[in-house]
């Protein structure tokens, strides 16, 4: 009620007491019944003066010229378009005439063809070609275009031009029919057009967020791959790339999801049928969250513990059909369903799946990795921890999932920073842009030299997986301890970063990063669950910390290591702060030292602490809890130096232009003094750096804020995300955020109807009682 008489106010040229919002508290409410009739002179139960009652009053001259002034005021982009609602202009333009509606039209609801002046001005000072940074963001320049091909192909659908607004208004369920639409299209659209695996990665990185089917190429096909035999594959794997069956992953139960070890599924061999029975026998086994098996998937890798003869074999993959083909309903012995409502959007139908002694041959057991042979005897190829393949493919996955997210986040605030103006810098200027304040590039630039870093260090971590997936492949395991290690690090490390920023940017925004409009508050509710996904973050720098502390270890009996943990066989015995001046805190190989020494110090020290503990006579997982905290400290000190090195390393090693090497270069320094401050106390600790050190480091972090701060836009329009790959009013590419987030109100179902049932049934026989009332 409030903002109608507001909205009257605005259209009143601000008389409030005439016709406006302060002026309600000096009358009395109506005592009578609100009829069709009379409801539109009474607004907040005040008799509205006739220039206010535009439909149901003849206006006079006066008032005419009122509505005659706002109309040019808006087209001349003066009025706020957020105080106008479409109603009132619908009733406005019956009353003024065609003329009238054709200036109506370029005010409300339309969004202006133009960039948004503020923002390009900022593109017009940027100090680097962005193109040429897309192009080294997508790996060339004939990528981008690949790119932008698939764009145009997937956004010129409009039922992929409809799904920003069903993510933001829609019910789930209309969601989630959205996103199996999504899902089935894309898919449809691989086979048609043959995309290679690439053009398939690109398209479904475009279709935004929420993939009904994504657990199909995201863990169900690479589960097939990396744990079925050939024969197998021959079988499965073929029917699930032509999409004749879809599946998913399913290997969280409610009570565990971190300890393999405890899962409580079970495989039970029978020699006599030779077929495997599975059971979840309690509550806390029914398997539960694994994604698209809620209403979408009939078929499941389903993790489980093998028992031969009564004897445990550890966790094994199985391939069974969970729901019919010909009417999707659940196989005999099956319940299967959706796991309920969850934090924001679902962007997925993650499911709970109860097994009841079903039955299926020997030959579904993926044996790639281990055999059960007819008669039981059970052989193994490999280390159990093999069948986790799959998890560590989708862990480099994940950080670079972080990328594509975190990129977004920050593209939208650092867009909307530049349209948004608030308060006064200089009394005498127009109110600065909120990009001018120090404490907003706070906000919002240690995320986007995340998003950089994190780009650049995943990049490296996929061609390591690349190379030693082809090694493990061949039966070659000794790079996978190694890259267990880099694979949950950077896991962790990308999606705990990452979230936290997002949630920055969401705060950097004001009122409106809470909307869901905006994009960032969907981004952070998207980002939530992938700091627990795929490996829960302390548990993952806990795998971390574990090898490092073996690999220290092995340094410290004199052996010289290669690889993630090389700095640890170094010799740090003479190590001096590197920084001699406040210009040493740009060179990156002096920050990379500095770091390196950091996580040399924590390990051992905790290493050190590990052992006296146990030489003391504690137990060997009593002493491991009682340095948990330290532990994880070191495997986090270890992850930012890798990426701070691999962010650093792509630099140096960039084909590129002096301008853009200098543009990421800033960023880079950026991001390397930023994890100094905000860790001084451990970086003092170890003496990794001194007092005077870090004056000059976070006197230089003030300079390089300035300095990013010009490039700041360009910076993020190198990302290039499409608009619908945003979905933000706020943060779109033409920075017309008013209009855009007026646009899309006027979209809430909420909208519709201009009273809503409610009103009818609650809150009207309310006021009639109110009003009734003696007192
Ligand atoms: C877009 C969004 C998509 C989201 C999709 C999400 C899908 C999912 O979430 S699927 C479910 C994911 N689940 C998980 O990630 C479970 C996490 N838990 C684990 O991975 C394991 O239980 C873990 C690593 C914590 C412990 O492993 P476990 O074998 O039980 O015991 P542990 O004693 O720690 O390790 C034994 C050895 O195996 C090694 N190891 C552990 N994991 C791995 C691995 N993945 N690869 C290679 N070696 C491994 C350890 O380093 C250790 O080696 P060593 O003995 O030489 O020191
Ligand atoms: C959106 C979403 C999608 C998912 N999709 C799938 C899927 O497709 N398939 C599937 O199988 N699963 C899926 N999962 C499950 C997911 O993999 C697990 O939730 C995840 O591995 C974490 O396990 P948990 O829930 O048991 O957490 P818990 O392990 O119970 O964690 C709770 C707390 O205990 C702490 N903790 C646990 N163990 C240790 C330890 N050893 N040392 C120190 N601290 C510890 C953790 O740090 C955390 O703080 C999904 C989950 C979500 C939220």
């Amino acid at each position: 009620m409030g903002n109608r008489c507001r909205l009257r106010t605005a259209i009143c040229h601000g008389n409030s007491r005439r016709c406006g919002y302060p002026g309600l508290r000096a009358h009395n409410p109506p005592t009578f019944p609100i009829t069709q009739r009379s409801r539109r002179t009474y607004i907040c139960g005040v008799k509205q003066p006739p220039h206010c009652q535009m439909t149901t009053h003849k206006q006079d001259a006066g008032a005419q010229a009122t509505q005659m002034n706002m109309l040019m005021d808006i087209k001349r982009g003066r009025l706020s378009h957020l105080s106008i609602t479409r109603c009132v202009f619908n009733q406005l333009l019956i009353k003024s005439g065609r003329a009238l509606k054709k200036m109506s039209n370029t005010a409300v609801g339309v969004i202006p063809s133009h960039v948004n002046p503020d923002l390009q001005e900022e593109r017009d000072r940027a100090s680097f070609n962005v193109t040429e940074l897309t192009n080294i963001i997508d790996g060339g320049a004939e990528k981008t275009l690949l790119r932008k091909r698939l764009e145009k192909l997937i956004f010129s659908d409009p039922d992929f031009q409809k799904f920003p607004d069903i993510q933001t208004f829609g019910t789930n369920s209309e969601f989630y029919s959205a996103t199996v639409l999504k899902s089935t299209k894309l898919f449809k659209l691989r086979r048609e057009l043959k995309w290679t695996d690439e053009e398939f990665d690109i398209a479904l990185r475009l279709g935004g967020q929420g993939h009904a089917l994504g657990l199909q190429h995201g863990m169900f096909i690479p589960g097939l791959e990396r744990l079925a035999t050939e024969e197998q594959k021959a079988k499965w794997l073929t029917l699930a790339k032509q999409y004749k069956i879809i599946g998913t992953y399913a290997q969280t139960e409610m009570g565990h999801g971190t300890y393999l070890k405890g899962l409580e599924t079970t495989a039970t061999y029978d020699p006599k049928t030779q077929e495997f029975i599975l059971n979840t026998p309690k509550i806390s086994s029914i398997k539960w969250w694994p994604g698209s098996l809620g209403k979408s998937t009939n078929h499941a890798i389903v993790l489980a513990t093998l028992v031969i003869k009564g004897k445990k074999y550890g966790m094994h993959p199985f391939f069974v059909q969970i729901r019919s083909m010909t009417d999707h309903t659940p196989m005999t012995g099956i319940k299967v369903g959706e796991i309920g409502a969850r934090m924001g959007r679902m962007t997925s139908d993650n499911g709970y799946l109860i097994l009841n002694n079903i039955r299926i041959p020997r030959e579904n057991m993926l044996m790639k990795n281990a055999q059960v042979s007819p008669d039981g005897s059970f052989t193994a190829k490999a280390p159990n921890q093999a069948n986790y393949a799959t998890m560590v493919m989708v862990r480099v996955g994940l950080s670079y999932y972080s990328y594509q997210l975190l990129s977004r986040g920050v593209t939208i605030g650092v867009r909307y920073s530049a349209v948004r103006r608030q308060s006064k810098l200089d009394p005498k200027e127009r109110e600065p842009k909120i990009l001018e304040y120090q404490t907003q590039q706070y906000k919002l630039f240690p995320g986007l030299a995340l998003a950089y870093a994190i780009f650049f260090s995943s990049r490296s971590l996929r061609m390591k997986y690349m190379e030693a997936y082809q090694e493990i492949k061949n039966g070659n395991l000794q790079k996978l301890p190694e890259l267990h290690c880099e694979s949950a690090g950077m896991k962790a490390f990308c999606t705990d970063n990452m979230l936290r920023e997002l949630e920055i940017i969401r705060q950097s925004c004001g009122g409106h990063g809470y909307l869901n409009a905006s994009g960032i508050a969907m981004l952070v509710t998207i980002a939530a669950p992938m700091v627990t996904v795929e490996g829960e973050t302390t548990v993952m720098y806990l795998q971390v910390a574990r090898y490092l502390v073996k690999r220290f270890a092995n340094a410290s009996t004199g052996q010289q290591l290669d690889g993630c943990t090389a700095y640890l066989s170094m010799d740090h015995a003479a190590y001096m702060c590197p920084l001699m001046s406040e210009d040493d805190c740009r060179n990156m190989s002096r920050l990379c030292d500095i770091y390196s020494y950091r996580v040399y110090m924590t390990v051992s020290r905790v290493a050190k602490q590990l052992q006296t503990d146990i030489m003391n006579g504690m137990p060997q997982h009593f002493a491991f809890n009682k340095n948990l905290v330290n532990l994880v400290r070191a495997a986090k000190a270890h992850c930012y130096y890798s990426v701070v090195k691999d962010f650093s390393k792509a630099i140096q090693s960039m084909q590129a232009s002096p301008q853009t090497i200098k543009a990421l270069k800033t960023l880079c320094c950026f991001f390397a003094i930023h994890g100094i401050t905000e860790e001084s106390g451990d970086f003092l600790e170890t003496e990794s750096i001194g007092l005077e050190q870090l004056q000059w480091i976070k006197r230089l972090q003030g300079t390089l804020l300035a300095e990013i701060r010009s490039d700041a836009v360009a910076l993020v329009d190198a990302f290039d995300h499409h608009d619908i790959s945003l979905s933000s009013a706020i943060g779109s590419y033409d920075g017309n955020a008013y209009e855009r987030l007026f646009d899309s109100a006027q979209k809430d179902p909420m909208n519709k109807e201009e009273v809503h049932p409610s009103y009818f049934q609650y809150l009207r026989p309310f006021i009639q009682e109110m009003n009734k009332a003696k007192l």
